[in-house]
Formats: structure tokens, C-alpha cells, sequence
């Protein structure tokens, strides 16, 4: 593992978007795994602004979400197809048939993470996947737990993943109960990850995820098995790293 801390969410931003540029420099046609939440937020704002200066194209990408909140509409403000198109996609210039997210509100939930499954394994290996962190060490909305599934699934969200999601809605009781998520196993099969994480109160997780045992109770340990993974963080975040 690459673990690189910076000292200014500014800094953080700029090299973690540098990489996607360079990645699309080299590769116009990369497939991206992107993610959602607050902290890719920064990066996406840059890669908007490198597409807009010319200095990068997405013309010949694709990209595939790692997961969607069942029961929302795509055009719910708090959807993450919503979220995508506002921080990111509506802003470049990627064909919107080659952008990919789970559909969560499919009649059959079931047949739509196969539909996922199939299309990833299709495309063939995801050349960058976009991680950010969960409190509880989720990655993707894989929550801790004694077993993981290892391909795109429904999973039933933690309490705490809800209050801390809770910010993007109206009301706390408006957070969706469930996702459709990339599996572990999905997550680890791209050829790179680049794991971003902010903040004071992801220190604890970060040590242990980075650090600590290989478990499922802890789900972002799981990239200690992976070859080549990049972790860019915030100094605060890094702080009880040793
Ligand atoms: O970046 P945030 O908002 O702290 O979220 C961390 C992680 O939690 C999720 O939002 C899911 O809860 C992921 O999509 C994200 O990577």
C-alpha cells in the first residue's frame, strides 16, 4: 500500500484527481469505479475543471458506481445517480450510456445486482476504483459483519451508516434502509484503488483498516490483500497511523 498524507485538503484533492488525469491521458477508454459521499467531492470539482481547460477528456470512458440506495428515485436529490450528475458526469464530457449505477428501485432486486455483476464481469477489469471510508470501515456500502458477499448484492444499512448519511436529506427517518452495493470481491478485483479519506473522526478506522487485522468485521482491511492500492489522507485522518 501507497499511504501518502497531505497536509491540505487542497493538496489532497489536486494529487488524488492528478491520477485519474493521468490514468485518462494514457488510457482515454479507463474504466472508473466512482464513489459517493462527501469526500470525493473535492476531486470530482477538479477533474470538472481539467475536462473544462482541456487538460483531460472523459469522451472515451466509462464508469460504474460502486452502489445505489433502493427505493430512491434517480431523480431524488439524495440518490447517488442524482449526486453523480451534479458533482461529476453532468460536467464532462462522458457519453451518459457508458456511466453505470445499480438501479435501486428494480421490481426485482435480485435480478437487477446479477444484471451489475454481469455487466462488470463483461467489461472486464475496472482499470481505477475510487474508495472513500466508512466510519465503521464499510467501503461501498459492505458493512462489517462475520461473513461478505462477494459480488453486487442488497444490503441492509447499519444505524450508524443512516445518521451518518443522514445529512444529505431532509430528515434522518427519509435515509433508505437498504442498498445495492459492489461486493467486496467486486471492489478488490479493479486493477488499481485509490482510497481517500478526511477527517479527525476516521482516524480510529483508518489505523485499523490500514493497520490493524484482516477481518470482516472491519471490511476496508480487506485492500491489505490487494496489490496496488494508493491511500491519500488528510492529516487528521493519518494522525494515529505509526
Ligand atoms: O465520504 P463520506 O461522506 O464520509 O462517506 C464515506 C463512505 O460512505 C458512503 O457514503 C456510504 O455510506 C460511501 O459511499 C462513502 O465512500
Amino acid at each position: 500500500m501507497n499511504i501518502i498524507k497531505f497536509e491540505t485538503q487542497e493538496a489532497l484533492n489536486e494529487a488524488g484527481s492528478g491520477i485519474i488525469v493521468s490514468l485518462l491521458q494514457t488510457n482515454p477508454r479507463a474504466k472508473l469505479g466512482l464513489a459517493t459521499g462527501g469526500t470525493p467531492v473535492g476531486i470530482y470539482k477538479k477533474l470538472v475543471s481539467a475536462c473544462k481547460q482541456g487538460t483531460v477528456s472523459f469522451g472515451k470512458a466509462s464508469s460504474f458506481n460502486l452502489d445505489e440506495y433502493v427505493g430512491l428515485d434517480r431523480n431524488h436529490a439524495a440518490s447517488y445517480y442524482a449526486f453523480m450528475q451534479e458533482q461529476l458526469l453532468a460536467h464532462v464530457d462522458i457519453a451518459p450510456e457508458r456511466c453505470h449505477i445499480p438501479n435501486g428501485m428494480a421490481a426485482d432486486l435480485e435480478a437487477e445486482c446479477l444484471r451489475y455483476e454481469t455487466l462488470l464481469e463483461q467489461v472486464g477489469q475496472i482499470d481505477l476504483q475510487l474508495l472513500g471510508l466508512g466510519h465503521n470501515g464499510h467501503i461501498g456500502f459492505n458493512e462489517p459483519d462475520g461473513a461478505l458477499i462477494r459480488g453486487t448484492h442488497v444490503v441492509e444499512l447499519r444505524e450508524q451508516t443512516r445518521a451518518a448519511n443522514a445529512r444529505f436529506f431532509d430528515t434522518p427517518e427519509q435515509v433508505p434502509t437498504k442498498a445495492i452495493t459492489m461486493g467486496v470481491g467486486t471492489i478488490l478485483k479493479a486493477k488499481m484503488i485509490l482510497l481517500v479519506v478526511h477527517g479527525k473522526d476516521k482516524a480510529e478506522i483508518v489505523k485499523q483498516a490500514l493497520q490493524g487485522p484482516i477481518t470482516t468485521e472491519c471490511p476496508a482491511s480487506l485492500l491489505q490483500t490487494h496489490p496496488n492500492v494508493a491511500v491519500l489522507l488528510d492529516a487528521e485522518a493519518g494522525s494515529l497511523l505509526s
